[in-house]
Parts: C-alpha cells; structure tokens; sequence
C-alpha cells in the first residue's frame, strides 16, 4: 500500500497483510454473544434508534435473547423508547445491564450519568473507550443477537465498533430525501472497507398515510431507497412510514407495544444469517 504510514492504529483497511495487531476486543468472561448487528446511518435524525428499539422487539418476541447496546454516547435515546430510567448497577462479574418488561437488556451512558438531562461533552476517544467497556465489562449473559445503536456517520465511534466487536452485519436506516442518498453510500463504504456484510436497507418515514381516506402521502418525495438496496445489492429492505401512534410510544417508553409488520421479512432475513 503506497500511502501506510505503518500506523495501524488511524487506519481503517482491516484487509491489510501488513496489519500486525489485531483491535479487537474481549467480550466480558460471563457473556456469550452469538450475532452483533449494528444499525448505522450516514445522518442523524433519521429513526436509527428507532428502528435498533423495533428490530430487538420483534427477535425478542421471537424467542430469542435480545440486547441492545447504545454506542450513541452523546444522543442517547434507546432507555427512553423503553422507559428506563434507572442508574445500572454491578457486581463483582461486571456492570448488569437494565432489563426491560419484555426481557429485552439494555445499557446506555444514561443509566451512567446522576442525571440522564446531563451532556456527555467528551473527545472521540474518550467515547470510543465507552463502547469498548460496554462491550467487555457488561456481563450480557448468553445473548442471540446485540444490537448496537451507532452514533450517526462515520466518526470514531462507528469505527470502534467496527474494530473492537465481532460484528456480523449491519442495518443501515436513512429517509427519503434527495441529500441522503450520498451520505448512505458513504456509510455503506465504510462498512464494505470493513468486510462487514450490510444484511439490510431501511427508508425510514417514507410517507404518512391519510387518516381519513388511507393514501399514501409521500412528504418528502418518493425516495430511492428500494432502488439503492438493488443496486448495492443489500439483501433486504424496508419501508417505513411516519406513524404518529408510534412516536407516542417512543414518548411514553413503550416501544415494546408497537404492532406493525413492514419489518418482518428483514427479521427473517436476519434470522438466517449465522
Ligand atoms: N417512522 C416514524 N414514525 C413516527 N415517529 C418517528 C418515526 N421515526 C422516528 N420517529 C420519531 O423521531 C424520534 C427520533 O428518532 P430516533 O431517535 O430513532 O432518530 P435517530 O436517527 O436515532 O436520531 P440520532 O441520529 O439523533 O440518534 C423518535 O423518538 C420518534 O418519536
């Protein structure tokens, strides 16, 4: 490689023969993860951790052992879909994760922080530090599928993940306009830089539908995310639209309540990824 300058540390090229040390991390000695996915966006505001809340929803009423870790440090949103709003504790194992009413485990830098309106105002590597600790000092216990909730684009965080945990696939979530579009590619590059599969596409917000006569109304456009997943060949895809009944879950921290179906064929999609 013409442009190495033998400092592996700020490269992202995992493919490299040259590479000497590996990043990865231990998981904590008292978890089993079998499958780490991660939900990314290139941009944020587009219902990542909206659909990381949704995704473990349905694996958990699958029967599987679902848990989420919230890798967004400074925007964490994923206790609050859930109601939780208590501090983590720990024993001698590790930090113990919260657990929700339906059994899904959860940590967060909120359930860290005395008040959780406080702002988590540190430097990328401090936070990248966070999501390794999350990683090998939370004693997940036998888990089928983590889900990590990323930070929007492509900054130290993701790259951590990436890294540092034995990540099996990927879940990008955009939304309809125009200006996303590039912005997706460039996560969906860094992901394919990393050799990570990208096992799904969602549009998020793709249109509301008319409360009164039940057409779709395509508010920011009609969107090309179908057509994205096609073209880089993304094995599956989802269209969302804006539910206002789903917002109202979010807000009340039940988002394990949520009753609709334009997730399941990823589900099962995700479900043969071994
Ligand atoms: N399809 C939808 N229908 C209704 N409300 C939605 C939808 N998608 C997202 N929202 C609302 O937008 C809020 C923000 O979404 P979310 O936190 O998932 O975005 P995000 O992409 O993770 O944001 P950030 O990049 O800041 O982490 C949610 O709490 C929810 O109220």
């Amino acid at each position: 490689m013409s442009d190495c300058n033998n400092n592996c540390s700020s490269c992202s090229q995992s493919d490299c023969s040259s590479r000497k040390e590996s990043f990865k991390v231990e998981e904590n000695k008292f978890s089993h993860v079998k499958h780490v996915l991660g939900v990314v966006s290139g941009k944020g505001g587009v219902g990542k951790s909206l659909v990381t809340s949704e995704l473990a929803v349905l694996l958990n009423k699958k029967g599987y052992k679902v848990g989420i870790l919230d890798a967004d440090i400074t925007g964490p949103s994923i206790p609050k879909m859930f109601g939780i709003h208590e501090q983590a504790l720990g024993n001698e194992q590790g930090i113990l994760p919260a657990v929700t009413p339906g059994g899904i485990k959860i940590i967060s830098i909120n359930m860290m922080l005395d008040d959780e309106e406080t702002p988590v105002i540190w430097r990328g590597p401090v936070l990248a530090g966070v999501v390794k600790q999350f990683w090998n000092e939370v004693v997940w216990g036998e888990l089928d599928y983590l889900l990590v909730d990323m930070p929007p684009g492509t900054g130290d965080v993701p790259l951590t993940v990436f890294q540092s945990l034995p990540v099996s696939g990927i879940v990008i979530v955009t939304s309809p306009q125009e200006l996303v579009e590039m912005i997706v590619k460039k996560a969906y590059n860094m992901v394919k830089q990393m050799n990570i599969p990208v096992v799904g596409l969602v549009q998020n917000m793709s249109y509301l539908l008319c409360p009164d006569c039940g057409r779709k109304i395509y508010i920011y456009g009609e969107g090309k995310g179908e057509e994205m997943a096609n073209t880089l060949n993304i094995p599956s895809y989802a269209s969302l639209p804006i539910e206002p009944a789903v917002a109202q879950l979010c807000d009340r921290g039940a988002i394990e309540e949520f009753s609709h179906s334009y997730l399941d064929q990823m589900i099962a999609y995700i479900e043969t990824i071994a």
